[in-house]
């Protein structure tokens, strides 16, 4: 146990004394498609305003439209180049590339209730008997909670400053303009999303790979099914292939344009939960890319967030104007709520692998229950 926690800690040491690691080898993003889609009509929000008072409320009433609207929405002005942001993608092509077979056995996250380390492709039921064929690579925003693969040491220190970079300089503003929009004390949010705190926020390596025809037709094409995230808010790093939709209030899937060096912003159960229904989860899948990007792999950065893990998931529907003038959608009693960590645990456990039962009210949707909760998949 003890030589674990010291290989550990020595490997996170000697990534920050280490001199500036070498270059990765470099991941050329494709080109983006040029297929004719029905691209959903998403707001983009200039982040570098949120530094003034008058910039963040602006921003905050467009939060709310986006929120009312689509539930996503693409954030600019983050603060990262495109020379940052294409580094951390080579960073993340590595994870899968540079660490053969063997090693990566090493690295495969040790309980089914927290996503770490690698989680191997064929995990998760899709459709048909068909299962999926994404592999992942989650990291702790602590980088240092456990070890990592050899390739992956050098650029351990500059991981945990992107987590750093995700957390303060995207989350807790946006976490800031929703607070705005329930017209509550600014710091609310932020206090439940501690980047100190006991939890499970963290980055997420992602690459799909391409499917047989024979696969492709049993499954109709969807590579992951209809969801909302676990957590409260999720930060995708936009990249060129396609394949992510979202559905639309009207009942249509519609695609998300890659926009370069963007961000892809979306709405979590836990926003649910504490925002009392005003920010529901956004629902959205990823099926094949479109037919000019057929057979290729594709890649993916993410900043899962999560609330510490103590903060019981009740909504703030005492504190917050809004709330008390429009009313409160629950999930649950507020005495049934859960705590994020058990949320979390349960909904990892179930994901992809428990049974689910077709709804009586919504035509091809799936159900399962959690923590007491009912909570959907879509096909
Ligand atoms: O790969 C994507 O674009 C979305 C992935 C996703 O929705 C998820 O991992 O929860
Ligand atoms: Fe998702």
């Amino acid at each position: 146990m003890a030589s674990t926690a010291y290989r550990r800690l020595t490997q996170l040491l000697h990534s920050f004394d280490a001199p500036p690691a070498p270059a990765p080898p470099a991941y050329v993003p494709p080109p983006a498609s040029n297929e004719k889609l029905d691209y959903a009509d998403l707001a983009i929000l200039d982040l570098s305003k949120a530094r003034t008072p008058a910039g963040r409320q602006a921003l905050a009433v467009e939060v709310v439209n986006a929120m009312a609207t689509h539930g996503f929405f693409y954030v600019v002005g983050h603060g990262y180049t495109p020379e940052q942001t294409q580094r951390i993608f080579s960073i993340a092509n590595l994870t899968f590339d540079a660490v053969d077979a063997e090693e990566k056995k090493i690295y495969v996250g040790e309980s089914d209730a927290v996503y770490e380390g690698y989680k191997p492709r064929q995990t998760w039921n899709i459709e048909d008997g068909v299962q999926d064929q994404i592999e992942h690579y989650n990291i702790n925003r602590h980088v240092g909670k456990r070890a990592h693969p050899q390739a992956l040491r050098p650029y351990l220190a500059e991981i945990e400053v992107f987590a750093r970079h995700n957390h303060f300089n995207v989350l807790y503003p946006i976490l800031r303009l929703l607070a705005l929009g329930l017209e509550l004390p600014e710091e609310t949010l932020v206090e439940q999303h501690r980047f100190e705190a006991e939890g499970e926020t963290s980055v997420r390596f992602m690459k799909y790979f391409p499917r047989s025809v024979e696969e492709e037709q049993r499954t109709r094409q969807v590579w992951l099914k209809g969801h909302t995230d676990i957590g409260s808010v999720t930060i995708l790093w936009s990249q060129p292939i396609g394949g992510l939709q979202i559905l639309s209030p009207d009942g249509t899937w519609r695609w998300v344009r890659h926009m370069d060096n963007a961000l892809v912003i979306n709405a979590g159960d836990v926003l649910t939960f504490l925002c009392g229904g005003i920010y529901p989860a956004t629902r959205h899948r990823v099926i094949q890319p479109p037919a000019d990007q057929v057979g290729l792999p594709r890649l993916g950065v993410f900043y899962f967030c999560m609330a510490n893990d103590d903060v019981k998931l009740v909504p703030h529907h005492r504190e917050s104007p809004v709330l008390r003038r429009v009313g409160v959608k629950r999930l649950c009693r507020d005495e049934d709520a859960p705590t994020m960590e058990e949320w979390r645990r349960n909904r990892t456990v179930a994901y992809g692998t428990s049974r689910l039962v077709p709804s009586v009210e919504e035509k091809g949707v799936e159900e399962e229950v959690i923590s007491g909760v009912v909570v959907k998949h879509y096909n």
